[in-house]
């Protein structure tokens, strides 16, 4: 019988993910024996340091890769919002499956939103793009650090270490919570992470064995956005010290791209936006990306970006 090994990280939110695409493959492949090869990464053990200031998002990948390279795993499952714009020589994408609920939750067991909290209320986020949109609407919050798994932050926010909290409605849906999640904030008001809410099979370039069985899992919508919004953040040589964010959409054949610099210190935010009617194939989508880029750029975002060079 032929095997797939599907390397995973170890949290619950990465191994429902794998499970989810183990089992999305084994009824497209009856004959196919799919197994999980769970693992511990970098970005999973370093919890007292900031992402960016650890080395960003490859520290989610890099084990996972190893894996594949030494022949010990076949593919690997991440939210693709933890991917690198670029990615590792050598790997690639074998499938982008449809995208859940793109957007971020705002969390609270106290007060209704945003809006409600009082002056000087303490948030807990550790993303700098959510820390940037926050002050943006509310210069007088206190924004702390909040990093773990998904389990973790709302025990956090239980135990009334923070007065509210922001997370991916993605992450929450998928975990069977979805009945923590008090406001979903909307584009274009406020913007997710570019590729929230989709999950990506990543493979070893030229692996054509894996790339065909991941094929019948591959969204086609789904790539036409991520890969507007991946554009965006890699025309704007955004490394993940500066906070961006964007939102893709497709509707009636138009494709419409939102998007957003900013900075966490500040509450300054730069946004941008641009459609393409046609929106047929992924040239048009990566060529609306650098158009909105283009866009931030004009408006200020290189003075937010060279700030953290
Ligand atoms: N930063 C960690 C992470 N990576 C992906 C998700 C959620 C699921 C997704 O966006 O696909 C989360 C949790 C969160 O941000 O709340």
């Amino acid at each position: 019988m032929k095997t797939l090994r599907i390397a995973t990280r170890k949290s619950p939110l990465a191994l429902w993910q794998s499970e989810h695409v183990a089992a999305r493959l084994r009824s497209a492949h009856p004959d196919l024996q799919v197994e999980l090869v769970p693992m511990s990464t970098r970005g999973d053990q370093v919890l007292d340091r900031s992402l960016a200031a650890i080395g960003g998002k490859g520290l989610f990948l890099k084990e996972l890769e190893v894996a594949m390279q030494r022949g010990e795993a076949d593919c690997a499952v991440h939210s693709l919002k933890d991917v690198p714009m670029e990615l590792e020589p050598g790997f690639e994408l074998a499938a982008v499956l449809e995208r859940a609920d793109p957007a971020d939750a705002f969390i609270s067991p106290r007060f209704a939103g945003i809006d409600a909290l009082p002056h000087g209320a303490v948030v807990g986020t550790s993303s700098l793009r959510r820390q940037a949109q926050l002050r943006a609407l509310r210069p007088d919050l206190q924004l702390r650090d909040l990093r773990g798994n998904v389990n973790t932050r709302l025990a956090k926010l239980d135990a009334g270490e923070y007065d509210a909290i922001v997370l991916a409605c993605a992450g929450l849906q998928r975990l069977g919570l979805a009945s923590r999640i008090g406001v979903r904030l909307q584009a274009p008001a406020w913007l997710p992470a570019p590729a929230q809410g989709a999950i990506a099979i990543e493979c070893r370039g030229g692996d054509e064995r894996v790339q065909a069985l991941c094929a019948v899992l591959d969204h086609a919508p789904t790539r036409t956005c991520v890969e507007a919004e991946r554009a965006m953040n890699r025309a704007l040589h955004g490394s993940c010290h500066v906070p961006v964010a964007a939102l893709a959409a497709l509707e009636s054949g138009a494709l419409r791209l939102d998007g957003l610099v900013g900075d966490a210190a500040s509450g300054r935010a730069v946004r941008a936006s641009a459609q393409v009617e046609a929106a047929g194939d992924i040239d048009a989508a990566e060529a609306l990306g650098a158009e909105v880029a283009d866009r931030l750029l004009a408006q200020g975002a290189h003075q937010l970006i060279d700030a953290h060079l």
